[in-house]
């Protein structure tokens, strides 16, 4: 079944120097409990169509629909994990990944339940009463995650969620996100530029054209799971890799 269909969309924004056409006709769907990235080189698009998605941003034409519903704004049916910290300083561990429960005003008992089960599932436990300056980026990332994964959003959206990282931690998170994905799958929408990160988690990826951004490819990604470290190295992963960058440059 369709989680999220999107049809024909496109997005001109108005700026200074006119219109800017950032999307054209923009169609795809995606299965529930489906990982899609979205991978396309700088201003081609991607934030902006994750942007559309979350509610966050206007679209000019097409239709989103979630769960055969059209998207008119933001909602806790879709959580959205940034590059930059999203963790409030002030709050600790625990705390973090306790407030949207609390917006949501989930009660105590069952508050208590959720957050100690993700703090368990990001091997957190040990740190939920530390404040996110004493964790690494690695750590404060998860819980990150940890938080949009407590309100139990129909769709996860991530932007470029490791950029920030280095490669040795970006690799071990991409692993922990597969992983927490495998015991509680989600329908998760992944932004990168980095292909050999849409390759190792996707099951489908999507190549934007630069801009206007345009659906230029769309590439089911068959490695069987669960996957690891030893995919990056394989004769397989490296030739699609190549053919893979070979269509983003033509
Ligand atoms: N608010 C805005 N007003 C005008 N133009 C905008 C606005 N937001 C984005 N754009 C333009 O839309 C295009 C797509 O931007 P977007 O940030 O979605 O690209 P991106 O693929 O996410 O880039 P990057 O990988 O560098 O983050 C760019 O040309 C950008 O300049």
């Amino acid at each position: 079944m369709n989680k999220l269909e999107i049809h024909g969309l496109s997005k001109v924004f108005q700026s200074q120097m006119g219109p800017v056409t950032a999307l054209e006709n923009i169609h795809f769907d995606v299965k529930e409990g489906e990982f899609i990235s979205i991978v396309g080189t700088s201003g081609c698009g991607k934030s902006t169509l994750l942007n559309i998605i979350s509610g966050l941003e206007s679209h000019t034409t097409g239709e989103i629909l979630l769960d055969q519903i059209p998207v008119q704004g933001p909602g806790s049916d879709r959580a959205v994990v940034f590059q930059s910290d999203a963790t409030f300083p002030w709050l600790t561990v625990y705390e973090n990944i306790e407030y949207g429960l609390k917006v949501k005003k989930i009660d105590p008992k069952q508050r208590k339940q959720i957050v100690e089960e993700l703090l368990s599932l990001l091997e957190l436990d040990k740190f939920s009463s530390a404040y996110p300056k004493e964790l690494s980026g690695g750590m404060r990332k998860r819980i990150d995650i940890g938080r949009a994964y407590a309100v139990q959003p129909e769709i996860l959206l991530m932007d470029e969620p490791f950029g920030a990282l280095d490669i040795v931690t970006r690799e071990m998170m991409q692993d922990e996100l597969l992983r927490i994905w495998s015991e509680r799958k989600k329908t998760v929408i992944f932004i990168t530029h980095d292909l050999e990160e849409a390759m190792y988690l996707s099951d489908r990826i999507i190549l934007l054209s630069p801009r206007p951004g345009r659906i230029k490819e769309v590439i089911p990604i068959d490695f069987p799971r669960p996957r690891s470290g030893q995919l990056r190295e394989s004769q397989e992963f490296y030739q699609l890799r190549n053919q893979l960058r070979h269509i983003m440059g033509q």
